[in-house]
């Protein structure tokens, strides 16, 4: 008969209970900042979840409070915490030491284990019920069965190797029993913290790099609870409840938790144990046929929690450090399937028959049996030890065989893996030498067909080759006619040369010529400045020296004249006053009048004839000295006229010698361009031959050598010809461009002549005018001053006569008074009076004369200074501008010899480019002999493009290119030689 449970209905099955806590981050981590805000879009769903902050007591009060209540209830129910090393399941199961608990309550990390006895306590002793409570603690390592509360005399420390695993035995109901089990019975909370504590410490750790005190085994401590209860209809009621507190070891990766030598089968194991307890979770789940819970002895020892009768709750825990994640989601989705799994849970409760048997059992006093129940409770019990007997006895063979087996099936196992392992290793190694083989037949069929068409070309190749000696023979016939065809072609190109040389001399002798007539031109020019400038300043000079004196003279002439005047003016005034003494003492002096008239009129008429003389002396003086101006300024005129016409002259012969210079300038050039055209014709018509002449050759070449190599020729021949045409016409191309541009610099060089002629032209016709012009105001200048002159000898002759005049009608006067003296004394006086007072109105006159004539001398000659000045201002006026138009002629004329010169070096230069080339093909070597192949030919000991040159390697730069051409031109005819396979003999 079933003890427990067969009176029972099983409850409604119910889902594993899953509580997730997160351990708050440990100093380590804190350091690394190992936290993350990394997204992950993955959703599991827990019934409870306890973060970093929740204490122990929320935890227990929250989650494990109840389902204490439930074994109290008389369920078996399973707590189980799972999760990666250190990620606080012995914390959450055990926690810190329970030390002295005080008023009830415990230090703050004390664990769900000790929680969970002091709940149970404090609720039995709450009821007041009979009850009973017993406890065992084992531990799991390396699928070794050890009895953490087996007596302390049988171990000697964890790693004792003497410690003997117990045995798991099969009960027969499909359930387990350890063997050998220790029970303790307790009936106090404290004696349980202590076995847990003594049990603790017998447990397997070791530091690992997640954990320093790491679990590598999985415990359970099992605390199983018998109760009495009164039901309602007066029966007593016996309820079991068992609260199974499973620790598992870390579910990391080995790699991950660094498990050192040794300590690698450890992992393993824990794996496998924990590998099965996935499987089995992952078959109840799926509802397979077959649970694997006999894969390990973790999954049979657990058997009832996972999908039986036992109420089970999962506390999976998890590290937030960001270095765990991989682990951490491992555990989330292990957790979370293992929701899924439903159990259901049944009451363990029986009729209390026995209540002396619960009273003797916990007091072990031994057990009171009504005698007939004894006798057949007896003979049961001593069938049921017989029977169990030789189960144990079965029990132990089949153990040893199971263990044989199970050895035997885990070296399978190993073996079979390693096998697979081979195996795959195999596989690799097949597929790879598959692919490698597949490649090789490739590479040979590959290899094969090349054999092939090579052997077929190589056949090929021997009968053109065959064919090609033949023809060789022949061809260096041909090649020997092209030999001194090219031999002529060369000497065609020396003697084009030799023209070139000739040019380049004739161009060369041209610009020094044209030099020297340049400098001689400049010479001329600048001594002819210069001595035109010599000549103006001279003029200048003698010019201001002649007015200086001009002016010297005038101002004496003036003082002179204002002299005169005065003397006149004194003369006057002492005749009046003789005149007044006359009339005075004329009734006293009558007598002595005509004495004294005789003496005062001879004296008046010596004083008279005097100044007379004298004022003539100055007149003759003044006419000398405008005599001596005339000559000087016609002698001036003259000399300047001189100079003039001198520079004309010059200037005509400078510009007959430029107008000479342009000509043979022009003559030059247009024989140059006829030059240069002919070289062109001659290039072009010789360029024309070279290819008619190599077409010849080459349609030649391709009829003889049409029937064997056909297309190789045509393709060759095409190539040949193309490179020649190319060359060819971009050598034309070149050589009428340059033509081209020579005729366009020529063209400019006549435009420039031209207009260089005609600006001298323009500028000795100005010279000219200016000439012409400076000539006929020095004319006017001297015409006027002539007049001038003139009317100023006019004026001083006019003064002399009409002193004369009056000297003459004084003297007249004095005669006609000497000769009626006696006769007219009365009326003398009157008359006397009349000619005195007519005399000196005569003299007043004369005197207003004089200074009229004086002031209009005066006059004259300010005008004619004024004149002077006026002359002197045009002249200078004029000789400026001749300065000036002078030096600018000098300096027009000194860069158009530069620019002249510049036309000449461009024209030379120019010449230059289209330098002569000439392709030498030199004599061979006496050592080297006849039959040489066209490789050596190639030799520039043989044959060489040379272009010469003046060594500037400026020039040589800027000619490159066609160098390049003609190198091309050449490298095509060696190409085509070349080509044709054939012997080159000598070459002189
Ligand atoms: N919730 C928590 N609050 C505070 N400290 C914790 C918490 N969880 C774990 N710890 C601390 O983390 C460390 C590792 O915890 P524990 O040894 O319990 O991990 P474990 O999962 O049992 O590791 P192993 O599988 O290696 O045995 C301990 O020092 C423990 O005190």
């Amino acid at each position: 008969m079933d003890l427990w449970g067969s009176n029972v209905k099983p409850d409604r099955g119910v889902n594993v209970e899953v509580i997730l806590r997160c351990r708050p981050l440990n100093d380590d981590e804190k350091e690394l900042k190992a936290t993350s805000y990394k997204q992950i879009d993955k959703t599991f769903s827990f019934d409870k979840v306890f973060g970093p902050t929740s204490q122990q007591k929320e935890l227990f009060d929250e989650a494990i409070s109840p389902i204490v209540n439930e074994v109290l209830e008389g369920y078996n129910c399973t707590i189980f915490a799972y999760g990666q090393t250190g990620t606080g399941k012995t914390y959450t199961m055990e926690g810190g030491r329970v030390g002295v608990v005080e008023s009830g309550e415990f230090p703050r990390d004390v664990g769900i284990i000790p929680r969970a006895v002091q709940q149970i306590f404090d609720v039995l002793e709450a009821r007041d019920e009979d009850y009973s409570m017993k406890v065992t603690f084992l531990e799991l390592y390396n699928e070794d069965i050890m009895d953490l509360l087996a007596p302390d005399e049988s171990l000697n420390g964890p790693d004792d190797k003497s410690r003997k695993p117990i045995a798991l035995m099969e009960d027969g109901r499909g359930g387990v029993f350890i063997r050998g089990l220790e029970q303790e019975v307790v009936c106090t909370a404290d004696r349980i913290y202590k076995i847990l504590e003594k049990g603790s410490a017998k447990r397997h750790t070791a530091d690992s790099l997640l954990n320093m005190q790491s679990s590598r085994s999985h415990t359970i401590f099992s605390i199983t609870i018998h109760v009495k209860e009164s039901s309602s209809n007066g029966e007593e009621l016996m309820k079991c409840g068992k609260l199974n507190l499973v620790d598992l070891a870390g579910s990391e990766n080995v790699v991950r938790s660094g498990a050192k030598e040794g300590r690698v089968r450890e992992a393993g194991e824990i794996n496998k144990s924990l590998l099965t307890l996935g499987r089995v979770i992952n078959a109840l789940v799926e509802h397979s046929g077959h649970v694997p819970y006999r894969d390990s002895k973790l999954t049979r020892l657990l058997r009832d929690s996972l999908g039986g009768n036992t109420k089970t709750c999962i506390i999976a825990t998890v590290s937030p450090s960001i270095h765990s994640l991989e682990e951490t989601l491992n555990t989330l989705d292990y957790a979370h399937r293992a929701k899924k799994i439903k159990n259901r849970p049944e009451v363990n409760q029986r009729i209390e028959r026995l209540r002396q048997e619960i009273y003797d059992e916990r007091e072990k006093n031994g057990i009171y049996t009504p005698h007939d129940r004894f006798q057949i409770e007896e003979a049961e019990r001593k069938a049921l030890v017989e029977q169990i007997k030789n189960m144990e006895f079965d029990l132990v063979f089949k153990d040893k065989e199971l263990m044989g087996l199970q050895k035997l099936h885990d070296t399978q196992q190993t073996l079979t893996a390693e096998l697979s392992e081979k195996l795959q290793m195999t596989q690799k190694d097949l597929e790879k030498t598959q692919n490698t083989l597949l490649e090789i037949e490739g590479r040979n069929r590959k290899a094969n067909a090349t054999i092939k068409e090579k052997e077929h070309l190589i056949s090929h190749l021997l009968q053109s080759e065959k064919s090609l000696t033949k023809q060789a023979s022949e061809l260096l016939e041909e090649l020997e006619h092209a030999t001194s065809e090219a031999s002529n072609l060369f000497s065609k190109l020396e003697h084009q040369d030799k023209l070139e040389n000739g040019n380049k001399i004739l161009v060369q002798k041209f610009q020094t010529h044209l030099a020297k007539q340049l400098d001689v031109l400049q010479q001329t020019v600048a001594a002819s400045v210069t001595q035109q400038e010599e000549h103006l300043k001279s003029m200048e000079k003698d010019f201001d020296y002649s007015l200086s004196k001009k002016m010297g003279g005038i101002q004496e002439l003036t003082a002179q004249v204002r002299h005169l005047k005065k003397t006149h003016e004194s003369g006057i005034k002492s005749l009046d006053d003789i005149s007044e003494e006359l009339d005075m003492s004329y009734r006293s002096a009558f007598s002595n009048l005509t004495s004294e008239v005789s003496r005062n009129s001879s004296a008046l008429v010596g004083h008279f004839e005097e100044k007379f003389l004298e004022i003539n002396d100055i007149l003759d003086d003044i006419q000398r000295d405008l005599f001596n101006q005339q000559e000087k300024l016609a002698e001036f005129a003259e000399q300047q006229r001189q100079g003039h016409s001198k520079t004309l002259q010059l200037t005509r012969s400078m510009s007959e010698a430029m107008m000479k210079f342009f000509e043979t300038l022009g003559t030059h050039t247009s024989s140059l361009t006829r030059i240069m055209e002919g070289t062109q014709k001659i290039n072009g018509q010789k360029l024309y031959d070279l290819a008619k002449e190599f077409e010849d050759c080459a349609a030649f070449e391709k009829r003889q050598l049409l029937e064997k190599v056909a297309e190789l020729l045509d393709i060759s021949n095409d190539r040949k010809k193309n490179l020649v045409q190319t060359a060819i016409n971009s050598l034309l191309e070149s050589t009428a461009s340059r033509t081209c541009k020579m005729q366009n610099e020529m063209s400019n060089l006549q435009d420039f002549s031209c207009s260089v002629e005609s600006e001298l032209t323009t500028h000795m016709e100005t010279i000219a005018t200016n000439y012409l012009v400076a000539t006929s105001v020095m004319d006017n200048g001297k015409d006027g001053l002539e007049k001038c002159l003139q009317q100023c000898m006019s004026e001083s002759r006019m003064g002399v006569s009409q002193l004369r005049n009056a000297q003459e009608s004084v003297l007249d006067l004095q005669k006609r008074n000497f000769g009626s003296l006696d006769s007219i004394v009365r009326n003398e006086l009157e008359t006397s009076r009349m000619i005195l007072s007519r005399a000196s109105s005569l003299a007043l006159s004369a005197l207003e004369e004089t200074g009229m004539a004086d002031k209009s001398l005066l006059s004259s000659i300010e005008n004619l200074l004024k004149l002077d000045h006026e002359a002197h201002k045009n002249i200078r006026s004029i000789v400026a501008p001749s300065f000036e138009d002078m030096k600018g002629l000098g300096n027009k004329h000194y860069h158009t010899i530069l620019k002249i010169k510049e036309a000449g070096k461009c024209f030379l230069d120019e010449y230059k480019v289209d330098g002569p080339y000439c392709l030498t093909l030199e004599k061979r070597p006496s050592n080297i002999p006849r039959t040489e192949s066209i490789e050596e030919l190639r030799s520039p000991t043989f044959l060489k493009l040379t272009r010469p040159f003046s060594g500037d390697s400026s020039e040589q730069q800027e000619t490159g290119d066609q160098n390049i051409i003609l190198s091309d031109v050449c490298e095509s005819v060696l190409h085509s030689l070349n080509n044709s396979r054939v012997t080159l003999t000598a070459i002189n």
